[in-house]
């Protein structure tokens, strides 16, 4: 019985032997590592969620989701992204055509549908299960559609081919020790015998003909799948169900020698993840919830662990993740479809779902194709995994203990070997973890002492930096305190300045109305002077005239001439004088404008400049007056 696709087969182990003897270098030449292909489907609101008034929150495009929140929406990058609009033949035809192709070349190829409860992971993997006349409905899902494009296809390329199917249901992850009763050859009933509390299905590798006999034998497996009422889903799934297709397909060499190429596509529907409060699940069905949410945890941890390159994938803490464990990190090519629902009721699922699913988008596969088997060492393997079984089965009915092939017994053997060696690698991996703790022990006390010493010098410098904003601030203050009074000071000599030089400049004011009075005083006084004496000369003249010898008139003329000449130079000579005084006058007028300020800072000094100046201007007036009334004619 293969009873999954992670745990092993008699036959699977010895074929694996066969490919570490010599062939596995081949096969590890060509190994390439591929990130698994994740997808989102996202449905369109289903009656509770429009009764319920929630609105859609969601939108995609092709690559893309859209999350609104606020402030602002959530984005997600994915391979793929499918709305509403995208129909049960569109999903199969972009998704999983080109997986069959994979398949057919001779890959194992997983494809798993993970999401919250009631978002369509059963509609996606089976839906429509039914047919009419012998062609599959429009809401047919993603395994019916295989069967049949898998045995058309293999019809039109090639007469030899068999397909088996087979179907297992895993929805208790409290079994510890699976024991089989094989009364149903068909079927497989494998119960705790200790607990009694859990059962998983299924049933044993079976060969179908076409594909409405695939479809008969899911249906068969899946009769008892375990389902119930949520307040989400009328007809939850409340385990997990792994439906796998194996094709064989013969190839005859150029030497005539017949291979067999082995390829095996495992569709596996998960249980909803979910919120046990929200889904309303009460007792039993929390349990079984919680149990759920358990194996599903487990996934996370396990993605979580290979995405982070971890030494150590926690594969067998769940039956789940034993199952899928070549799925994920393994040689298998695999896709995960996430599914979620676009209503905003369902908001924290769906962020829990595409966070997820996110992070599984860097989970790398070495996918290995599988190596080509001949017919004959085939059959001869089939016959031995026959006669291993009926001897099983002999001992088992004979309740005669229990029998083992030799075969049987060395894979046991083998298998406890690597089980030691697994848990020496683990014991190893928890001493080099042991010393990097203890490492790090050590560093974290070294940084503990300095940051002691930090802090110890942080609080004298604290200390330090407080006395010197006291200094700063009593020499601002003080510096401050000199500055007002300068101001103040300065501002006062201001005033004084301006005083003072108001008065200077009206004294010079009265002193130049004077000199202006002067001016015109002795201007007048001067042509008076002028006419008296013109008046005379000619009186003189006019009466002596007869009496004038030619050279008397002659030194007459010159020495009136002498006298016009002194007059001029004696009002040229006052008129220069004056100008000078008005020209001092006026220069010390803008000394005086223009040296305020600066008199405001020294002001002693320039106010007895001023004085000076002023009592230097006083003198020329007065000589002035002397010298005009000395020259009186
Ligand atoms: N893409 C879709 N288009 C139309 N109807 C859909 C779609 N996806 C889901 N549904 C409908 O939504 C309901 C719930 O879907 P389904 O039972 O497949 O969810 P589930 O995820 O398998 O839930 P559970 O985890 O509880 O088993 C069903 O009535 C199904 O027909």
């Amino acid at each position: 019985m293969d009873m999954s696709f992670g745990s092993e087969s008699g036959l699977e182990r010895a074929r694996k032997r066969r490919r570490s003897n010599g062939n596995e270098n081949i096969a590890r030449n060509g190994e390439k590592e591929i990130n698994i292909q994740v997808v989102v489907r996202c449905r369109g609101r289903i009656d509770r969620e429009i009764a319920a008034n929630s609105p859609v929150i969601i939108k995609t495009t092709p690559r893309e989701i859209y999350v609104k929140q606020s402030p602002a929406d959530k984005t997600y990058t994915f391979d793929k992204v499918y709305g509403p609009e995208a129909d049960q033949a569109k999903i199969f035809d972009h998704i999983v055509v080109p997986i069959l192709h994979e398949v057919k070349a001779g890959y194992n190829c997983t494809l798993f549908a993970y999401g919250q409860t009631s978002t369509g992971k059963t509609y996606t993997m089976e839906g429509d299960l039914n047919t009419t006349d012998g062609s599959i409905n429009k809401d047919a899902g993603i395994i019916p559609r295989t069967l049949f494009s898998l045995f058309r296809d293999l019809e039109a390329e090639t007469q030899d081919f068999s397909v088996k199917v087979s179907y297992i249901e895993l929805y208790n992850e409290d079994l510890k020790d699976l024991l089989s009763s094989t009364d149903d050859p068909r079927k497989l009933k494998i119960q705790d015998e200790g607990t009694k509390k859990g059962i998983l299905t299924g049933h044993e590798e079976v060969l179908v003909k076409n594909a409405a006999d695939g479809i008969r034998a899911l249906k068969q497996g899946s009769i008892k799948r375990h389902a119930s009422q949520t307040n989400y889903n009328k007809n939850s799934s409340r385990s997990h169900s792994v439906f796998s297709i194996t094709v064989h397909i013969k190839e005859t060499m150029p030497d005539g020698e017949d291979l067999l190429k082995v390829g095996k596509l495992n569709l596996v529907d998960l249980a909803g993840s979910e919120c046990i409060g929200r889904t309303g699940a009460e007792n039993n069905r929390a349990k079984e919830a919680g149990n759920i949410n358990k194996s599903l945890l487990t996934l996370g941890r396990c993605i979580n662990a290979l995405n982070e390159r971890c030494l150590h994938i926690p594969f067998r803490e769940s039956k789940l993740t034993r199952l899928l464990q070549d799925s994920l990190g393994g040689k298998t090519k695999t896709c995960i479809i996430a599914t979620i629902s676009p209503a905003k009721l369902s908001y924290e699922e769906t962020i829990s779902t595409l966070d997820y699913a996110h992070r599984a988008k860097n989970i790398r596969n070495k996918p290995v194709a599988n190596q080509r088997v001949t017919k004959k060492a085939l059959i001869k393997e089939y016959i031995s995994e026959i006669e291993r079984l009926k001897m099983d089965l002999q001992a088992a009915r004979e309740k005669n203990g229990f029998y083992m092939t030799h075969e049987s017994y060395q894979s046991l053997i083998e298998e406890n070997r690597s089980r030691k060696d697994e848990n020496e690698d683990l014991r190893r991996v928890n001493e080099s973890l042991m010393v990097k703790v203890q490492e790090l022990c050590k560093e974290n006390t070294m940084l503990e002492s300095s940051r002691n010493e930090l802090e110890n010098k942080c609080t004298k410098m604290q200390i330090y930096q407080t006395k010197i904003d006291e200094q700063i601030s009593s020499v601002v203050t003080e510096t401050q305190g000199h500055v007002d009074s300068q101001n103040q000071a300065i501002s006062a000599c201001q005033n004084i300045v301006k005083e003072v030089t108001d008065t200077e400049i009206r004294r010079l004011k009265e002193h130049n109305a004077l000199l202006t009075k002067i001016i015109e005083e002795a201007n007048s006084r001067m042509v008076l002077m002028r006419e008296e004496l013109l008046t005379n000369i000619s009186t003189y003249i006019s009466t002596n005239l007869n009496n004038f010898t030619n050279v008397q008139a002659e030194s007459l003329k010159s020495s009136f001439g002498k006298v016009h000449d002194s007059i001029k130079e004696n009002v040229d000579y006052i008129l220069f004088f004056l100008l000078e005084q008005i020209c001092r006058f006026s220069t010390n007028v803008l000394l005086c404008l223009t040296l305020k300020i600066p008199i405001g800072l020294c002001r002693e000094a320039n106010i007895t400049a001023l004085e000076g100046m002023m009592t230097s201007n006083t003198k020329y007036f007065n000589n002035l007056k002397v010298k005009l009334d000395k020259k009186k004619f």
